[in-house]
């Protein structure tokens, strides 16, 4: 808990930068304005700006500027309120039972766009199940950025799991992933993750290939199907980010989203934006660049993170 505070401090705009400006003493119009403005810079996005804004409102009329400590806790229930600690935010991780009893393993599709830290996040991912003793292969259906599976097979020696890759450049996608889950089956591993290629062409191509990509890894899958498609979006990238999000949401069924770069932002409000925009909710968070800087979401220790002591 105490790295999520120190790795969110940029991020305190929208907790501790909010708390300052709602206990400074009366809160008149222009602080009002501030409180907006401190939200909207955070990327949370109109809608709950609005949503919280109303509520602080109203709570903060009844109850005065004059107990700090009341003021956290108003500030914290509706923070946690947006963040939403009711979505179930387990990732499917262990062996399951195909149709026909064949004992198969958790497929995760992991997409985004190339730059989000997407094969940096399958790295950290395999070694945050390795370390709860979940047996792991990778498969790097990555196959249109040449580094992209070397890059993923250094992650999975570093971790000690097997990767699954083309042998040679260019070579289909889902070929890959279709070996990859082959693999996962013969190897009785409790998850196979795939890394795709991220290149955002129009949404008619992403929908093909992404689609083909799950058909493919699913004929291997003895009538179970992917597990979880995990979104990696880069959170200092705003509004850019969020576009890329709609045009993935809509390419295909997301299960759930990974925001990395969360430590280098003050725009920490994009966790509650982009929830809200796609429906489903964030799983992970990358806090760092370093092997074990990819941590489960949890909603009540990012909002005291947000706020600090
Ligand atoms: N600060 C910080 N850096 C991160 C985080 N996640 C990834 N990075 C860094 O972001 C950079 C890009 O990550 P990559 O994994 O190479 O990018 P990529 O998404 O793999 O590119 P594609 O595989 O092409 O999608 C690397 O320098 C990573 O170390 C994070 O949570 N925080």
């Amino acid at each position: 808990m105490l790295r999520l505070r120190e790795r969110l401090a940029r991020s305190g705009s929208i907790g501790r930068g909010i708390l300052t400006l709602l206990t400074r003493g009366a809160v008149d119009e222009d602080t009002w304005d501030e409180i907006e403005e401190t939200l909207l810079l955070a990327d949370l996005g109109p809608d709950a700006t609005d949503e919280l804004m109303e509520a602080l409102r109203r709570r903060i009329q009844v109850l005065g500027t004059d107990d700090a400590a009341a003021v956290r806790e108003v500030l914290r229930e509706e923070l946690v309120t947006l963040v939403n600690p009711d979505l179930d935010r387990r990732l499917a991780a262990t062996v399951r039972t195909a149709p026909d009893g064949t004992e198969v393993p958790s497929v995760i599709l992991m997409v985004g766009v190339n730059g989000t830290g997407k094969t940096t996040t399958v790295g950290k991912l395999a070694r945050v199940l390795v370390a709860a003793e979940r047996t792991v292969v990778l498969g790097a259906a990555d196959t249109f950025r040449a580094a992209a599976a070397d890059q993923l097979a250094t992650w999975g020696s570093r971790v000690g799991v097997d990767t699954v890759r083309a042998d040679r450049d260019g070579a289909d996608p889902a070929a890959v992933a279709f070996d990859a889950v082959k693999e996962g089956v013969a190897q009785g591993v409790d998850v196979v993750i795939i890394d795709t290629a991220g290149r955002l062409q129009n949404k008619k191509g992403l929908m093909d290939q992404l689609g083909k990509v799950r058909r493919v890894a699913e004929k291997g899958l003895h009538g179970d199907t992917v597990a979880e498609v995990l979104l990696v979006i880069d959170a200092t990238t705003g509004q850019n980010g969020m576009q890329q999000a709609r045009v993935f949401s809509e390419a295909v069924n997301i299960t759930g989203i990974v925001l990395t770069k969360l430590d280098g932002t003050a725009k920490g409000g994009i966790v509650v934006n982009v929830q809200r925009e796609l429906g489903v909710p964030v799983k992970m968070v990358g806090l760092g660049e370093g092997m074990d800087d990819l941590t489960p979401f949890d909603a009540y220790g990012f909002v005291d993170a947000l706020l600090g002591d």
